[in-house]
């Protein structure tokens, strides 16, 4: 018989090492939530974990279902802090719109990583679940719609999808008409001083961003002293970091696609990785990538 393991304790002589079971009690644990509120409750698990509802009889139905419904979550949590960053810069306070905008592009790089594990699911795999999704895809995802507006990505199509809910939509459209992260970034440069064009300024919000020479102009007064003007300089690096993971993104999603479906039709009615690789060159913030080229 193997000899019992002995553990060294704090006080240096030996004794016999604690039970889990023991330790529970010794340090007082709760452990009786008969009446009050426990983890599950504040947490709504049983709304959360009674909503996956896999359609086919395939067992990778659920992989696809969490990874959608936990992007959804990391969706919600960006919007969130998004939208609060957004009214902090329109109100002069960077101090916590940089705090929420590294939160953002921390959240992005998660769902970067998040695409590894969508990734063990192989073509035969998915082609036993795809028909099961009929017409649905992320073209109806609301959150991620209003990410790419509140960032400033316009256009109008991409509303059509959310017409069915009138809810859904007045949240889509808020995002729509609303100035997104960068024209506010650019009204707080003019507010500072900055040569900015009125034409970046004020305009009709809902129109895609035009990149503007002028509007570099601006931005390079700040990045050309960076000590006389540093939390613009870091608004702007701040910018260009939630680009950067944002692109990452965009990246993984049309190689996962490829590597998924191949050269498919997507069920959302495109020509699936011929469109998803035009997305690649949406550029959210131009003249802080172009600049670069200038200094
Ligand atoms: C095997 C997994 C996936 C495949 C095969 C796939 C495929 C596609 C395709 C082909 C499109 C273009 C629309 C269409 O014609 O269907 C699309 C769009 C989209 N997908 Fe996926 N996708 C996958 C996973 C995901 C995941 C995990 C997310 C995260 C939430 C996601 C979010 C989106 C979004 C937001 C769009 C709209 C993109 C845009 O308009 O730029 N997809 N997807
Ligand atoms: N567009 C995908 C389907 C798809 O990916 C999807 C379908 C339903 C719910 C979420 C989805 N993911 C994002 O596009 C396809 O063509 O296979």
């Amino acid at each position: 018989m193997a000899p019992p393991r002995i553990q060294r304790s704090a006080g240096g002589h030996m004794s016999e090492p604690k039970k889990p079971h023991d330790i529970v009690h010794e340090e007082k644990a709760k452990l009786d939530f008969s009446q009050s509120m426990s983890y599950g409750d504040y947490l709504q698990l049983d709304a959360i974990l009674q909503a996956q509802k896999p359609l086919s009889p395939d067992h990778n139905e659920m992989l696809f279902i969490i990874q959608h419904q936990t992007s959804e979550l990391w969706m919600k949590l960006m919007l969130h802090e998004l939208s609060a960053a957004i009214a902090h810069v329109a109100s002069d306070e960077l101090q916590p719109a940089f705090k929420m905008l590294a939160r953002v592009s921390r959240i992005m790089e998660q769902l970067v990583h998040a695409w590894d594990v969508l990734a063990t699911m192989t073509p035969p795999e998915y082609s036993a679940i795809r028909p099961y999704l009929a017409s649905s895809s992320g073209f109806q995802s609301w959150q991620y719609r209003s990410i790419e507006f509140r960032l400033g990505n316009k256009n109008a199509a991409m509303l059509k999808p959310h017409e069915h809910s009138a809810e859904r939509l007045a949240a889509v459209r808020a995002a729509y008409e609303a100035p997104s992260l960068y024209d506010e970034a650019l009204r707080l440069l003019a507010r500072r001083g900055l040569p900015m064009p009125a034409s970046h300024t004020a305009r009709d919000w809902t129109q895609p961003y035009e990149a503007s020479d002028a509007v570099e102009q601006g931005w390079l007064v700040v990045y050309r002293q960076p000590e006389k003007h540093w939390d613009l300089y870091q608004l702007g690096e701040e910018l260009i970091d939630l680009e950067d993971a944002f692109r990452l993104w965009r990246f993984r999603h049309v190689t996962t696609v490829e590597r998924v479906i191949g050269f498919k039709r997507g069920t959302g009615g495109t020509g699936g990785v011929s469109y998803l690789r035009k997305m690649l060159d949406v550029v959210l913030f131009p003249e802080i990538w172009k600049l670069r080229t200038d200094l």
